[in-house]
C-alpha cells in the first residue's frame, strides 16, 4: 500500500478544534454505554454477581488458564435450602435479602481468583482456580459461621441455610464450564 506524505484527512477530523473535541466525546460517551450494556447483560442485577452468562464467560478463562499451566480447578455448587418457604412466609423482599445475604458472604468468603456467580433463583456457583481435592466440609463450615453472623445480627426470624456440591474438573472429561454446570445441575435434579 502507498502511504502519502500529506496530512491524513478522514471525516473525525475534518471539524474545527470544537467539533471534534465534541465528536470524540460523543464517540466516548457511546463508548461507555456499550460496556455498560455488555456489564450489565452478564450481571445478575440483585446480587451484583455475575449471571450464569457472565459466569461462564469468566469462569471459561479460569478454566482454559488452568488447562493450559496444568493446575487443578473445582466448581463448587450452592443451593438455599427453603428458600421458598422464606418468599413464601416472609415476603419476596425478605427472599431477596437472603440471596443479598448469601452472594455477599459467598464473595467474602472466597479468593479474588475465584470465580462466583448466580445462576438463577437459589443456586450459586463458585469455580475455585488452583485448587483441588477442596474440604468442602470445612469450606461449609466457614460460610455457615458468617452466615450465622449474619443470620444473629439481623433478627428475621428465619436463618439462611445451603447445601453444597462438588465437581473436580478433568480436562480428559470436561472440555468447557458449560459441561461441568451440565453435571452440578445433574447433582441437583435439574
Ligand atoms: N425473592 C426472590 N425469589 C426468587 C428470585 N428468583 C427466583 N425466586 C424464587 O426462587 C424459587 C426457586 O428457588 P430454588 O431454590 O431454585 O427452588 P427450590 O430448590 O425448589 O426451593 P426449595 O425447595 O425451597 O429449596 C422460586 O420459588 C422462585 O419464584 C429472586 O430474585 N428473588
Amino acid at each position: 500500500m502507498l502511504i502519502s506524505g500529506k496530512p491524513h484527512t478522514t471525516g473525525v477530523c475534518a471539524g474545527t478544534p470544537q467539533q471534534e473535541r465534541e465528536l470524540l466525546r460523543d464517540l466516548a460517551r457511546k463508548a461507555e454505554q456499550e460496556l455498560i450494556g455488555v456489564q450489565m447483560a452478564s450481571m445478575d442485577e440483585l446480587t451484583l454477581l455475575p449471571n450464569r452468562h457472565g459466569f461462564l464467560a469468566l469462569a471459561q478463562l479460569g478454566l482454559e488458564a488452568c488447562g493450559q499451566l496444568g493446575r487443578p480447578a473445582t466448581l463448587l455448587f450452592f443451593n438455599l435450602d427453603d428458600f421458598k418457604r422464606i418468599n413464601y412466609l416472609f415476603g419476596r423482599t425478605e427472599g431477596d435479602h437472603a440471596l443479598k445475604t448469601f452472594a455477599d458472604v459467598l464473595s467474602i468468603g472466597f479468593r479474588e481468583s475465584d470465580v462466583i456467580g448466580r445462576l438463577e433463583g437459589a443456586t450459586f456457583v463458585a469455580l475455585l482456580t488452583g485448587s483441588c481435592g477442596v474440604d468442602v466440609t470445612a469450606i461449609k463450615a466457614r460460610l455457615e459461621e458468617m452466615l450465622d453472623e449474619r443470620n444473629t445480627m439481623a433478627h428475621r426470624g428465619y436463618g439462611i441455610g445451603f447445601s453444597i456440591g462438588q465437581i473436580e474438573y478433568d480436562p480428559t472429561a470436561h472440555d468447557s464450564v458449560e459441561e461441568l454446570l451440565v453435571e452440578a445441575e445433574k447433582a441437583l435434579g435439574r
